[in-house]
Order: C-alpha cells, then sequence, then structure tokens
C-alpha cells in the first residue's frame, strides 16, 4: 500500500539517501528531471513550453528539465522567479549548467503563448503564505488557460496539510517523487494537484507515514465459505432508528446485509415495526418504547445482544433519555463482542464521557467532523489542521479504531497505524450515506474481520460504491439507496475479479 509522507518525512528521507546512503543529490535530481521529461513527452503539448523556477531544489528540477527539454530539441524557455542570492548549491550548478548548453531563458514572458507550463517554482521547502511578485505570478499561470505539470507538488499547495498558502498552481498534472505527499492527498490539495504520478527517484525508507487507502485493499474481502449457511456469515444487530427516523435503520442494516453478513436483527422503537417490516422484510426486528420499564428494556437488548456476534448502535436513535440507557447497557453486557458506535451513539458518547473508558480496540467509533469536535472537544478548524493530534487526543480517552469522515476519510486503527481513504466524491454527502458505512462496517466485522481491518476496508469500500453511485447518477443527484446499489455492484465486481485471479493462479489484481 502506498504510504503518503509531509513535507518535513520528505525532507529526511532525501538527507538520509544523500548522507546516509552516499547517494548524491544531483544523481537524485537528474532522475526526478527524466520522471518529468518523460511524463511531458507523454502527455503535454511541447510546441512551446516555459518552465518556471524557484531558487530552491524545486527549482533547480526545472532548470534541469528545461535543459532535458533543449538538448531533445523542443522550444523551451526557462523563467527564473527566485531570487540568485538564496539559490542552493544544487541549484548554481544547473543554473551554470543551463547556461553552459545555452538554453532560452526568458525574463518577461507572456504565458498564453505557451502550449505547456512547468511549475517548478516551490516544492516540498515551502515555509509560508505566497504574497507579492510570487503571488502575482502564480495567478498569472492560473489566468493564462495553459496546461500546467507541476514538479513534486503544485507551488502554493502545503505538503502536510494540503492547504492553499495565499495562492497556488493549478496543474493538470503533478509528477512526485518517490513517495506520495500527504498535502496531494487531502483537499483542496488533491484538486490543485491534477493527476498524480509519483516516480521512483531512488529515495526510500519510509516505514512510518500514512496508507493511502487504494485499490490494493481488494485483497482485503473476506472469502466466502461456499458450504457456509446464514450463521457462519456472521449475526449483526443494528441499534438504530427512533419515532419518525426509520430511515437510518433501514440504511444501516440494509448496508450490513448486503456486505455479507448472514442476518440481521434491527432493535428499534416500536413506532418503526410495520414501516421497516415493509421496506425490508429480510430483516429480524425486535422492539421497544420509550415508557418501557428499564428492566424491560434490558431484557429486550439482552436478549437481541446474546443472539448477534456483531453490535451496532447509533443511526437515528436520538439522544433521548432511553437512546442513553441503551447505550450504557450495550456497553456493560457486550461481552467483548465488537460494536460499531455512530451518529447519536456518538453524541450520547462525547456527553458521557465516563463511557468512553469501558471502549476497547474492538469498538469501532465512526464520527462525521462535527461529532468529532464534540468527542475530541476541539474545533473543526483544529480538525483540518491537525487530524492526527486530534486522533491521538480521542485515543487516550476512547481507546478504539477510529473512521473519521470528511472529504477525505481519516481511519485509526487501536495499534496506531493510520490510513487516509482515497476513494468517493462530494456526492457522499447526502442524508443516510454515513448510516450505510455503519451498516458496512458491522457487516464485515460480522463475517470475521478484524476491527483493524474492518474500518479501512469499510472506508475503501464505501468510497468505491459511492464512486459507482456518481457514475450512474451523478454526484449532484445520488442519494444513499444508490450507494447501497453501487454497493452491490461493486462487490459482485470484487468476486469476480478474486474469482479469476483464483482460476488462474495470478498474484497481481493490477493485470
Ligand atoms: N536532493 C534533494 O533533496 C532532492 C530534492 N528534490 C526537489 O527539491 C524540492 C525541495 O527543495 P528545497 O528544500 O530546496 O525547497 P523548495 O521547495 O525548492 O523551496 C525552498 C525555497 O523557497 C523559498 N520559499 C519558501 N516558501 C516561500 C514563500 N512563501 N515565498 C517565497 N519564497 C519561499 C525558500 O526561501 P527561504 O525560506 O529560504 O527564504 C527557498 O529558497 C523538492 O520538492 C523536490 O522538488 C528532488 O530533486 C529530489 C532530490
Ligand atoms: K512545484
Amino acid at each position: 500500500m502506498q504510504i503518503l509522507v509531509t513535507g518535513e518525512q520528505m525532507k529526511q528521507l532525501d538527507q538520509a539517501t544523500i548522507q546516509t546512503m552516499g547517494i548524491p543529490s544531483l544523481v537524485l535530481m537528474e532522475r526526478a528531471a527524466l520522471a518529468v521529461f518523460d511524463c511531458l513527452r507523454q502527455h503535454f503539448s511541447l510546441k512551446k513550453t516555459l518552465v518556471v523556477c524557484g531558487s530552491g531544489n524545486n527549482g533547480a528540477d526545472g532548470m534541469a528539465v528545461a535543459r532535458l527539454l533543449h538538448l531533445a530539441g523542443y522550444s523551451v524557455d526557462l523563467y527564473l522567479a527566485g531570487n540568485p542570492a538564496s539559490f542552493t548549491e544544487e541549484m548554481k550548478i544547473q543554473w551554470q549548467a543551463a547556461k553552459n548548453y545555452q538554453v532560452s531563458i526568458v525574463n518577461n514572458c507572456r504565458f498564453s503563448e505557451y502550449t505547456t507550463i512547468v511549475d517548478a517554482l516551490f516544492g516540498v521547502g515551502l515555509s509560508r503564505e505566497l504574497s507579492g511578485k510570487y503571488q502575482t505570478l502564480v495567478d498569472a499561470i492560473n489566468a493564462s488557460g495553459v496546461p500546467v505539470l507541476a514538479v513534486d507538488i503544485p507551488s502554493g499547495i502545503h505538503a502536510g496539510t494540503g492547504q492553499v498558502m495565499g495562492t497556488a498552481v493549478r496543474a493538470a498534472e503533478t509528477v512526485t517523487f518517490a513517495y506520495r505527499k500527504l498535502g496531494i492527498s487531502l483537499y483542496p490539495g488533491t484538486v490543485y494537484a491534477g493527476n498524480v504520478q509519483v516516480k521512483d527517484v531512488g529515495i526510500y525508507g519510509a516505514s512510518k507515514g500514512i496508507y493511502a487507502l487504494d485499490k490494493e485493499a481488494i485483497s482485503w474481502l473476506p472469502a466466502r465459505d461456499p458450504g457456509g449457511n446464514k450463521g457462519t456469515f456472521g449475526k449483526v444487530l443494528l441499534i438504530a432508528g427512533s419515532r419518525n427516523m426509520s430511515g437510518a435503520a433501514y440504511f444501516s442494516s440494509k448496508a450490513a446485509l448486503v456486505s455479507g453478513a448472514g442476518m440481521v436483527r434491527i432493535l428499534t422503537d416500536e413506532s418503526n415495526r410495520t414501516i421497516l417490516q415493509q421496506q425490508f422484510p429480510e430483516a429480524m426486528l425486535s422492539v421497544y418504547d420509550s415508557s418501557m420499564q428499564h428492566e424491560k428494556l434490558a431484557d429486550v437488548l439482552k436478549k437481541a445482544m446474546h443472539w448477534a456476534d456483531v453490535i451496532a448502535i447509533g443511526p437515528g436513535l436520538s439522544t433521548s433519555k432511553t437512546a442513553e440507557d441503551l447505550l450504557q447497557m450495550v456497553l456493560t453486557f457486550r461481552q467483548s463482542k465488537p460494536i460499531v458506535m455512530d451518529a447519536d451513539a456518538l453524541n450520547l458518547l462525547a456527553k458521557r464521557k465516563d463511557l468512553q473508558s469501558q471502549c476497547d480496540a474492538s469498538c469501532i467509533l465512526t464520527p462525521h467532523m462535527g461529532e468529532m469536535s464534540r468527542l475530541a472537544d476541539c474545533t473543526i478548524g483544529d480538525l483540518k489542521a491537525h487530524p492526527q493530534e486530534a486522533m491521538e487526543t480521542l485515543y487516550r480517552q476512547c481507546p478504539c479504531t477510529l473512521i473519521m469522515k470528511d472529504a477525505r476519510t481519516w481511519i485509526r486503527t487501536a495499534d496506531g497505524v493510520y490510513y487516509l481513504n482515497l476513494t468517493g466524491n462530494h456526492g457522499m454527502a447526502t442524508a443516510g450515506s454515513g448510516d450505510v458505512l455503519c451498516g458496512i462496517t458491522a457487516g464485515l466485522l460480522a463475517q470475521g474481520m478484524r476491527s483493524s481491518q474492518a474500518a479501512p476496508f469499510a472506508a475503501w469500500l464505501h468510497g468505491i460504491a459511492g464512486d459507482h453511485a456518481a457514475q450512474e447518477k451523478g454526484a449532484r443527484s445520488m442519494t444513499a439507496s444508490d450507494i447501497l446499489s453501487g454497493l452491490c455492484v461493486q462487490l459482485q465486481m470484487l468476486d469476480r475479479k478474486i474469482a479469476r485471479k483464483e482460476d488462474t493462479g495470478e498474484n497481481n489484481y493490477e493485470k
């Protein structure tokens, strides 16, 4: 699985390769420039290219690219935007080489005259907001409408957070070196980067980082026992829905069954009985009413929990006294069964901090940013700026597995492994979408997945189901029902891929 690194981590890896391993910096740089050169030749019109360079090593990469284009006979101009007084050692060498080979250097240029612009202004060394002449330059590049290839990262995007530092280049393609930078995986940086290619330049050794959830996750799909029965594939209890909130119970329980769980039981408010029986006859039903005495409610819950392998609680549950009692009892009676806590269960957990320490590694919390800010006692702004710090804070209070839902969903397993999900789209910001994720997670746990795998895999699967829905209905109009339909189709495709692999003995899913 791809590792995502911050700018700081990348700089340390660069230095370790140069100083500890003894590979000269200029060798890495030449490989980087050759990777950009290849991409330019494959994907861009090279009738007239402009390479815009800063004074750091990102600019030095750009100089080397301009030299390679010039030597290959392409028409290329080099525009030095950086200050010569701040040249790095590598930049001094690249600048001299460009001059020795008589690469055309321009001082004033009309961007719209070019067919391609190479952005080599700032890379992972960007240290502050763009202002003055750099801001004007970047805005002019964007306004030109000329396709841009960004070297390593679009200039102006923070390599660690993906934030726009004042302004940033909008690239069609980004060629990034050695490891994909976190900043071009998060929003809005990912949009500015366009299509991203990661190129090996001879820098290795990232052992710590964030794993990108991409198509390699396919291999995690739990195998099906052809001789299995309903019990083999697991029983999910969904404690969901309240008066006038039957939809959340429907979406979450249906997603659990569609994901492959053998049986689903919904425990819900009495008022939802007829609706759910008609809407979703495949689910079994247990009901309570809010006037029920505590002992009676405990009996109903205990019976349902005894039957289940996995419990999911929260979608549409409300934060009533009955809901609070149910959550408390679930945590007390669970006997180490895996639990997924979503929506109102999270709002209750934020209010009842005393319950948080009862959670453990087999509990999965699925907060969106609002719920997470309440759980971790911080603002959404803090969460966006320092997501990992917030997840660490919450883990110390509530030691469980976390799926933090956002435009890019984060997963922190209880053993401290981080994933960032790269599937999904803005159409998934729609009512019921979170209920579907909750159900998928519970369905996977029921099939025997450990929470450390079920959580990242559920997020990935939910994303590809949403991507399918967006293709069918459009991101603007898709609904949670379309995500469920997408889930069926995607699971069918994954099962077929795996069956094909078993038939042919292949071990490479990329083929
Ligand atoms: N051998 C290697 O190491 C390899 C490195 N590689 C390449 O090197 C890149 C990293 O190079 P880097 O560390 O030199 O930083 P870089 O991104 O060029 O910027 C630093 C310059 O920008 C300036 N500056 C910063 N912010 C600014 C602002 N807002 N406004 C104005 N100025 C600002 C800063 O100025 P200062 O802060 O010093 O005043 C400094 O002059 C990396 O992304 C990859 O492309 C590859 O070739 C592989 C091998
Ligand atoms: K750049």
